[in-house]
């Protein structure tokens, strides 16, 4: 099977307040052994990430620097983080799969992705980005910077950015060349850079594009069988953290559209992996979509744990 699997903030990070870059290739290292198990068992992946904590302190690391060394705009901060992160996931791949005696190549894509620079999500910031803040420092941050903020899934405030929809991925032939070659692509990540179209020319403009349906975008490009969104919960749950919270195993996309009517999805968090999913199983008969934890990745794929939406 072809799979484009989505890793989520905490197969990257350890925790908001462990941030060097040895953290970050650990947790990877151990990240990847669960990738490595389904490589073996015989499925084709395409890795896409996050970047939401990464480039928020990039550009935090880039606005201290004022005044020292010329602060690099939103898209450049997007490539920089695309880099760190392929770097430590593509590292950390290759060591795990020498270790277990595989023969695989893995490549890292710097991923453009065209944006409407008349998309809605220009106006409204939706995007969470950088550490997490208590409302004091949030509110600081506002007055003082211009920060927009939102309350993020009771985790604490964090700043939003815009973050327009994926339209068209400009590497995508690369992809699938290297794909269909038998080689592992990190692609899409942090969602891809946000580019427009400037007659025959593109440009980076000032955004963040969803990870989640940045991988839907690519999954339906390379024609993959699963898309697996792996982040922090092992299921996506009805009345989320509430005493009456329910968790969903198999799902079908009416049912989850009417939960998402019901409001039962945070924006800016599940709502994308549910909107993600649910896109790439309606595009083409047989394709299904699983929400799951990193852990439960494997046994997700055979049935037995996590949410699927078919
Ligand atoms: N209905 C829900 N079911 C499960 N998790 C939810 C729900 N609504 C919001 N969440 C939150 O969404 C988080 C996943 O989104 P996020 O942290 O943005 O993902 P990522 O792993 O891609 O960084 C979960 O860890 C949980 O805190
Ligand atoms: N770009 C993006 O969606 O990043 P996160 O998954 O880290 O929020």
């Amino acid at each position: 099977m072809k799979i484009v699997v989505a890793l989520g903030g905490n197969a990257l990070q350890n925790k908001d307040s462990d941030f060097t870059s040895e953290s970050q290739l650990n947790i990877i290292r151990k990240s990847v052994k669960h990738l490595v198990d389904i490589i073996e068992k015989g499925h084709d992946l395409i890795i896409t990430h996050g970047n939401g904590p990464q480039i928020g302190r990039i550009i935090i690391q880039n606005e201290i620097a004022k005044g020292i060394t010329p602060a690099m705009p939103f898209d450049v901060c997007g490539a920089m983080s695309q880099g760190m992160i392929g770097y430590h996931i593509q590292q950390a791949l290759g060591d795990e799969i020498k270790e277990r005696g595989k023969k695989k190549s893995v490549a890292t894509i710097i991923t453009q992705i065209v944006v409407d620079k008349d998309d809605d999500g220009f106006k409204n910031p939706t995007k969470p980005i950088g550490p997490f803040y208590s409302k004091e420092e949030a509110l600081r941050l506002k007055e003082e910077k211009g920060y927009e903020i939102i309350e993020d899934s009771g985790r604490g405030y964090r700043r939003v950015v815009a973050s327009p929809k994926p339209k068209k991925i400009v590497e995508i032939e690369t992809i699938r060349t290297l794909v269909d070659n038998g080689n592992i692509v990190i692609a899409a990540g942090g969602g891809g850079i946000p580019v427009i179209e400037e007659g025959s020319k593109l440009r980076g403009v000032e955004a963040v594009i969803d990870k989640d349906l940045a991988s839907e975008r690519l999954a339906k490009d390379i024609d993959a069988d699963i898309l697996l969104i792996l982040t922090a919960v092992d299921k996506v749950y009805l009345n989320y953290r509430k005493t009456n919270e329910r968790g969903l195993n198999k799902v079908g996309v009416v049912e989850m559209k009417k939960y998402i009517e019901q409001g039962h999805f945070a924006p800016g968090s599940m709502l994308p992996k549910v909107l993600a999913s649910i896109g790439f199983v309606e595009s083409k008969r047989g394709r299904k979509a699983i929400i799951t934890s990193l852990d439960k990745a494997n046994t997700a794929l055979c049935g037995l744990s996590g949410t699927i939406i078919e």
